[in-house]
């Protein structure tokens, strides 16, 4: 299997944030989106090395610390607005972790038809403690269950997202963050689901089911269709796979042997990822000069075209009524046409 690092298990956070998470915050900083997740079988470590111990130092994951870094690298001669929203994928419904009157919300696109959750609360921040206890409070609300493999499983898809738009006099520009914390696949034999845990599980399967359907079509030979809409997790993801983002996938495996087929299917999915090929640039904002300046040019090249259509009228109502070519619209021809006029109006 071929990977960008592999991290032992005695490996400590700091060096998981260094190697994973370091550089997409700076590229975020600059305006570019980026997407951490954590993909692996149930109790293969995803929410400790996203979340980890929020007040430990040593064990805090890669959010809490994202939420150190990004303060930072806030610079004093620049205008920074950050904004966060915390919600999870339980059963197929998206629910709000900051509202929990918000339930089943539903997924737009905005005017780049990147997918987004409307409605979703979001809050402006600007400490990390702040961050911290954020993520404390949507932590609470989240859908977690005993099993036979974990203590705290995860039933449900956690996305912490983070926008940080910044302005430096006429720039202005815009980075979203998405840090996901997926459910784990499972086999029922091992953890023995029941009940609505068995429900929730299945539930589970089936949209990692959708994530690597969606891996597998834009890695095939033909790119045909993504089935993107198959499932709310893929929707949501979709600028993340094969769209324009930073992306790093944390692959996490179990060290048991027991669990040795369900690591092989992590790391061939992990494999497979790793050939998506993402578009990422950056997202400039246009301030209100700049879209003055646009118009300006836009009326002039439409000034131009309907000079043109208006010669070409009068062309064709000379041709209509069987006069020649006037000097002037020769001339105004040879300057809309290069020179080469088209042999139709000869
Ligand atoms: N690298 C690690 N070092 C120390 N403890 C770890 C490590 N990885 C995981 N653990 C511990 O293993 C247990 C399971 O981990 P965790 O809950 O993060 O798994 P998960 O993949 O999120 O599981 P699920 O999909 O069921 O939610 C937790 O008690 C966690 O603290």
């Amino acid at each position: 299997y071929v990977f960008d690092g592999v991290f032992p298990p005695e490996t400590y956070q700091e060096q998981v944030y260094n190697t994973c998470a370091k550089q997409i915050v700076k590229d975020v900083l600059e305006g570019c989106n980026g997407t951490i997740f954590a993909y692996g079988q149930t109790s293969s470590g995803k929410t400790y090395s996203m979340e980890g111990n929020l007040n430990d130092l040593q064990h805090m994951g890669i959010i809490p610390r994202i939420a150190k870094d990004i303060f930072n690298h806030v610079n004093d001669n620049l205008e920074f607005h950050i904004k966060v929203s915390y919600f999870e994928i339980y059963m197929e419904k998206i629910n709000d972790l900051l509202d929990v009157t918000k339930t089943n919300l539903c997924v737009h696109e905005d005017e780049n038809h990147v997918p987004y959750v409307k409605g979703c609360t979001e809050r402006f921040v600007s400490s990390p403690e702040e961050i911290t206890n954020i993520i404390n409070e949507g932590k609470s609300k989240r859908h977690v269950a005993g099993t036979n493999m974990n203590e705290y499983s995860s039933r449900s898809h956690s996305i912490f997202q983070i926008v940080i738009s910044q302005e430096h006099g006429e720039h202005k520009l815009s980075g979203k963050l998405c840090l996901v914390d997926l459910a784990g696949s499972e086999k029922v034999s091992k953890t023995g689901a029941v009940g609505n845990v068995l429900d929730e599980a299945k539930n589970i399967n089936k949209s990692l089911s959708a994530l690597c359907n969606v891996v597998s079509a834009l890695t095939g030979q033909t790119k045909t269709h993504i089935p993107y809409r198959d499932s709310k997790l893929t929707r949501v993801l979709q600028y993340c796979l094969g769209g324009n983002c930073r992306t790093t996938i944390l692959i996490c495996c179990s060290p048991s042997s027991l669990n040795k087929s369900e690591t092989m299917y992590t790391l061939k999915f992990g494999q497979r990822a790793k050939r998506i090929k993402n578009t990422a640039f950056i997202n400039h904002k246009m301030t209100s000069n700049e879209w003055q300046r646009k118009y300006e040019k836009e009326k002039e090249k439409n000034n131009i075209l309907e000079n043109k259509i208006q010669t070409l009228e009068m062309e064709r109502r000379n041709w209509h009524n069987g006069e020649a070519h006037t000097q002037t619209s020769c001339i105004l021809m040879n300057l809309y046409f290069g020179g080469v006029i088209p042999p139709r109006l000869l």
